[in-house]
């Protein structure tokens, strides 16, 4: 709930600006935002208006924070994927820590919802992550490929390369979260990348990233970029992580894919 219209609207313009500005991101980042529902609309003209005064394509790529499985109903509430993208939404974020705990999504529903974005060509960014207490019982990651497994069941190979995952241990994700360390991220991207790197578009890590630790999380084995939510409310902040992110991929080790 981070944004008005008129907000959502200059961050979005001067972030399409600023990465047309800037040749060495344009080409090596690829950037997203995921917007409130309410903002989709305004952010996508916005996107589409700098385009056409720049006379190229945007770069950025435009989400929804949530949408519902079917297609359209009685949901008073919720959004549908075509009303998603119809608005501008290219990308449908699944499962987010916030909508399990507080809205009742479960992996079914993830599953559920996973598939209608694919049927409707757009990308899943779905969400997998693990309570305090799961970590701390040393389960963590049987419980975050038991969510990946679930919300993926029966995607073929064509299907699985259009899904970004998004590991967000709950316990490092906003203000009551902690950083997550690199030791304390290895084992499950090492697992995440045994089980899907090779099969899905990329695996990103969220939590806690910010302007100090980027450049550490981007090295971890298996981390294919970075799904940001505080450090990058403000656009400075954002451009400095995507040039984090562009220097990164420039290296010898850079493996982020476009
Ligand atoms: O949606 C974003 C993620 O939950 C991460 O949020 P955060 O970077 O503020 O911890």
């Amino acid at each position: 709930m981070t944004k008005t219209l008129a907000e959502a609207r200059d961050y979005a313009g001067g972030l399409a600006e600023a990465i047309l500005d800037r040749p060495e991101l344009a080409g090596s980042v690829q950037a997203f935002i995921i917007p409130p529902h309410t903002a989709l609309a305004v952010v996508a003209e916005e996107l589409r208006g700098v385009g056409e005064r720049r006379g190229v394509e945007t770069q950025v790529i435009l989400g929804a924070q949530n949408a519902h499985w079917e297609e359209s109903g009685a949901w008073t509430g919720e959004i549908s994927v075509p009303q998603a993208a119809d608005a501008g939404a290219r990308l449908v974020e699944i499962g987010h820590s916030e909508r399990r705990e507080h809205f009742g999504e479960t992996v079914e529903t993830t599953r559920l919802k996973v598939r209608t974005v694919l049927d409707h060509g757009l990308r899943p960014l779905l969400c997998v992550g693990e309570p305090r207490e799961v970590r701390e019982a040393g389960e963590a990651e049987e419980f975050i490929l038991a969510q990946a497994r679930g919300a993926l069941a029966g995607l073929d190979s064509a299907q699985l390369a259009r899904v970004l995952l998004a590991y967000e241990p709950i316990w490092a994700i906003g203000e009551q979260g902690r950083p997550a360390t690199v030791e304390e991220l290895a084992e499950p991207f090492a697992a995440l990348e045994r089980v899907y790197g090779a099969q899905v578009e990329a695996v990103l890590y969220g939590g806690s990233v910010n302007q100090d630790n980027a450049a550490e999380l981007l090295e971890i084995p298996g981390v294919d970029g970075l799904f940001v939510g505080r450090a990058a409310w403000g656009l400075d902040g954002y451009l400095e992580l995507l040039e984090t992110g562009a220097s990164h991929v420039r290296g010898a080790h850079g493996r982020l894919r476009q």
